[in-house]
């Protein structure tokens, strides 16, 4: 029998954003007439900056050491970016809540063009992301696409410094951090099909924390929870890794209608993108993971997957 911990620890990776994303749960906790506190990590995808992301394990490098100061008991709860957390979480901890999604796009910036349009012939456009690198060789084949990790600060000053022309980032971490001026064009989604769980946060925490788990189901948004689950399912049923050229996106058209997109692309550029969509009534996780699971056999097909991937 667990009872609430007070305060609870709020485990968080370091940069301004994972913070700022932090602190918002925070005091949505505070609302809710609980304490909370941060206990600030640096993980292993923050200090290997030089290699992508996709070489070095993929985005779970930000997960793995919260979940450690979980198991361990030093925090009993992880607030993540949702885009960041693989699909499939170990036992021991569950995603226990998905609060109300912020902008899923995203923004094209740049300090001379306005949009995608007005960059010359073979600009240099910086993105670490292969799902960005081939949606944006898809819409402009003549870019030359460079490698940028690092933090969104960090990010923006290399661009700042003239090392690219634009780069493309979430517009929800630039919202968050007060950056939203910086955007020059939001791609709507039929240019750039958003990430999985892209604008989203997760709130993880252990399986057995029955009572906690509980605690943070006021924070959760249905609507968002089922767009989300659709949208990870292609993830999962695609190999799991979140560090494939995989663009998923849900959208709700009315309440209960669930329109679903998702699109798969060759980073070496030599095949063309492949796009599939579908739409369902989806009012549970069951049928939220169906048309997922619907979706990711279409996609699979029509890209010529076959039943292994890389
Ligand atoms: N991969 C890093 C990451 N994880 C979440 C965000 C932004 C916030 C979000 O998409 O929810 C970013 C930065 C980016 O993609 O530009």
């Amino acid at each position: 029998m667990h009872h609430l911990p007070n305060p609870l620890i709020i485990a968080t990776r370091e940069s301004r954003l994972a913070l700022w994303q932090a602190t918002h749960i925070q005091a949505e906790l505070g609302r809710l007439g609980h304490t909370a506190q941060l206990l600030g990590m640096t993980t292993q995808g923050d200090q290997i900056l030089d290699r992508s992301l996709s070489k070095i394990g993929g985005k779970g490098l930000f997960v793995k050491e919260l979940e450690t100061a979980l198991a361990d008991g030093r925090a009993h709860l992880a607030v993540h970016s949702l885009k960041d957390v693989p699909m499939a979480l170990p036992e021991a901890f569950v995603l226990a809540c998905v609060p109300p999604r912020g902008n899923p796009h995203d923004a094209f910036v740049s300090n001379t063009y306005a949009r995608l349009e007005d960059l010359p012939q073979g600009a240099i456009v910086g993105t670490s992301s292969l799902r960005r690198q081939v949606l944006l060789h898809h819409l402009r084949p003549d870019l030359r696409i460079q490698p940028l990790r690092g933090n969104l600060d960090t990010r923006l000053r290399k661009l700042d410094e003239g090392q690219f022309d634009a780069i493309v980032l979430a517009a929800a971490g630039l919202e968050r951090l007060g950056l939203a001026e910086r955007i020059r064009m939001q791609f709507p989604p039929e240019q750039m099909l958003p990430a999985a769980g892209q604008g989203a946060l997760g709130i993880e925490a252990p399986a057995r924390h029955g009572a906690l788990i509980a605690a943070l189901q006021p924070l959760s948004h249905p609507p968002t929870w089922l767009a989300t689950v659709a949208e990870r399912t292609i993830s999962l049923a695609l190999g799991g890794s979140c560090s494939m050229p995989l663009a998923a996106h849900a959208v709700w058209e009315s309440p209960g209608q669930l329109w679903l997109r998702a699109a798969w692309g060759d980073p070496a550029g030599q095949r063309p993108l492949t796009q599939v969509q579908a739409r369902a009534q989806v009012e549970n996780t069951d049928q939220a993971q169906a048309l997922g699971q619907q979706l990711a056999d279409a996609l699979r097909s029509a890209a010529g997957l076959g039943d292994s991937l890389p």
